[in-house]
C-alpha cells in the first residue's frame, strides 16, 4: 500500500525522527491525492480534479508552540488516511524540527526573523535555521509556482502560538500589504476559526507570513492560537473552530462565515516598536501580565540601559513582550486601536 511511505500515516514523527531532511518521495492515495514529500516537515498534497486555491498550512517556525503542530499533524494523518479528503492544493510545513526536538523556541536564532532574504544577512547562512529559512522560501516558491494555470488565490496561514497568556486568546497578524487592501472574506474566515483580533502591521517584516504576503501575493496571517504549553498540555476543545475551518477549507466544504461586521473584531495598529538596544532591557511588569494589556499614561513599562519606556497614549497595549530576544530585535509591540471602516476589498 502506498501509505507505507509514512508510518503510521504520521508525518510529524517521520519529521521529528529526521530533523536534518528527508529524501523527496511520491504516492497516491486510492481517492487519487498525489502526495510528495520534499523534505523533512514538508508535505505537498494535489488532490485530482479542478482546484483554485494554493493554501500553505505551517507551524513550528517556533519549536515550542506545539498546539498549531498537533493541529497539523493530526490534519496530515486524517488526509493520509483518507479521513479527510481534499480538494485544494495544500502544502502543510513543521518549520523548526530541530527546535520541536528540543523543544524551544529557537535552537540558534528565531527562524521567523529571517524570512524574504534575512537569512542570507550579515555572516549568511551560519547556522541550521538560517538555512532552514531558505529552504522554505524555495518550497513555497515551488508549491505557488507550480500550481497548474488559472484563475487561483494564494494562502498561508502560520500558525502559532504567544509566549504568554492574551486578553483576547486567539489573535491574527496581518502583515504590511503595501499597496494592497485588507480582504474582508480574511476577515471573516479568521472568526470562523475564532479569531476576532486583528493586529494591521504597517511596515515590511522579516516574518515567515509577510514573505509569503509580499513576495507571493498570498492573503498570509500569524495567528496566534492561545498560549504556548509543553506537547499533551494542550486543550484541544480550545481548537474547535480554527480545526474545522481550515479543514473546511482544505476539503473546499462550505463554512458558515458572519458577514464582516467591525464590531465583532478587536482591531489594532502598531503604534511603536520598542526594540532591545543593550543587554540591560527589563521589562517592569511581571510575567504573568497578558498580551493587549493597557496601563495608565506615564507607567514605566520597560529600561534599556539608561532609556526609559513609559507608556505614551491612551489606550496603548503592549504585545509579544519578550526581554530575551537578541540585540536589535522587538522586544515588545506597542498597539492601539483603529478602524478599517471604508478600507475592506
Ligand atoms: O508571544 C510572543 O512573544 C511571540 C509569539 C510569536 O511567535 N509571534 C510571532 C509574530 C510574528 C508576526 O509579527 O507576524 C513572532 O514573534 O514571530
Ligand atoms: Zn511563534
Amino acid at each position: 500500500m502506498p501509505q507505507q511511505w509514512v508510518p503510521n500515516h504520521d508525518f510529524l514523527s517521520l519529521t521529528r525522527q529526521n530533523p536534518n531532511g528527508l529524501a523527496p518521495s511520491q504516492f497516491q492515495l486510492e481517492n487519487g491525492t498525489e502526495v510528495q514529500i520534499w523534505d523533512t516537515g514538508v508535505i505537498c498534497f494535489t488532490p485530482e480534479g479542478v482546484q483554485d486555491k494554493d493554501i500553505v498550512l505551517s507551524c513550528g517556525v517556533h519549536g515550542n508552540e506545539t498546539a498549531p503542530i498537533e493541529l497539523c499533524a493530526e490534519l496530515v494523518s486524517d488526509v493520509l488516511q483518507q479521513k479527510l479528503v481534499l480538494k485544494q492544493r495544500t502544502l502543510v510545513l513543521f518549520g523548526n524540527p530541530w527546535a520541536i526536538n528540543a523543544g524551544k523556541r529557537e535552537v540558534e536564532e528565531n527562524l521567523n526573523r529571517l524570512f524574504s532574504g534575512h537569512h542570507s544577512k550579515g555572516a549568511g547562512l551560519i547556522n541550521a535555521e538560517r538555512k532552514r529559512a531558505l529552504a522554505l522560501e524555495k518550497y513555497v516558491t515551488r508549491f505557488y509556482q507550480q500550481a497548474p494555470v488559472g484563475t487561483r488565490k494564494r494562502y498561508l496561514y502560520d500558525l502559532h502560538t504567544a509566549i504568554r497568556g492574551s486578553r483576547f486568546e486567539k489573535f491574527a497578524v496581518y502583515p504590511y500589504l503595501h499597496e494592497r487592501k485588507w480582504q474582508q472574506n480574511q476577515f471573516e474566515f479568521l472568526l470562523a476559526c475564532g479569531v476576532s483580533t486583528v493586529l494591521l502591521m504597517q511596515t515590511a517584516a522579516s516574518t515567515f507570513s509577510y514573505y509569503a504576503s509580499h513576495q507571493h501575493g498570498a492573503d498570509a496571517f500569524t495567528v496566534e492560537l492561545g498560549k504556548v504549553r509543553p506537547f499533551g498540555e494542550n486543550n484541544m476543545s480550545r481548537f474547535t473552530e480554527v480545526r474545522q475551518s481550515l479543514r473546511a477549507l482544505v476539503a473546499d466544504e462550505a463554512l458558515a462565515v458572519k458577514p464582516f461586521v467591525e464590531s465583532d473584531f478587536h482591531l489594532y495598529e502598531v503604534y511603536r516598536s520598542i526594540n532591545k538596544q543593550t543587554q540591560d532591557f527589563k521589562l517592569h511588569f511581571a510575567n504573568d501580565v497578558e498580551n493587549f494589556t493597557t496601563y495608565p499614561v506615564g507607567t514605566l513599562l520597560a529600561t534599556d540601559g539608561d532609556t526609559e519606556y513609559r507608556v505614551e497614549k491612551e489606550g496603548e497595549a503592549l504585545i509579544f513582550p519578550n526581554a530575551k530576544v537578541a540585540i536589535g530585535q522587538r522586544a515588545m509591540l506597542m498597539v492601539v486601536p483603529r478602524s478599517v471602516k471604508g478600507q475592506l476589498e
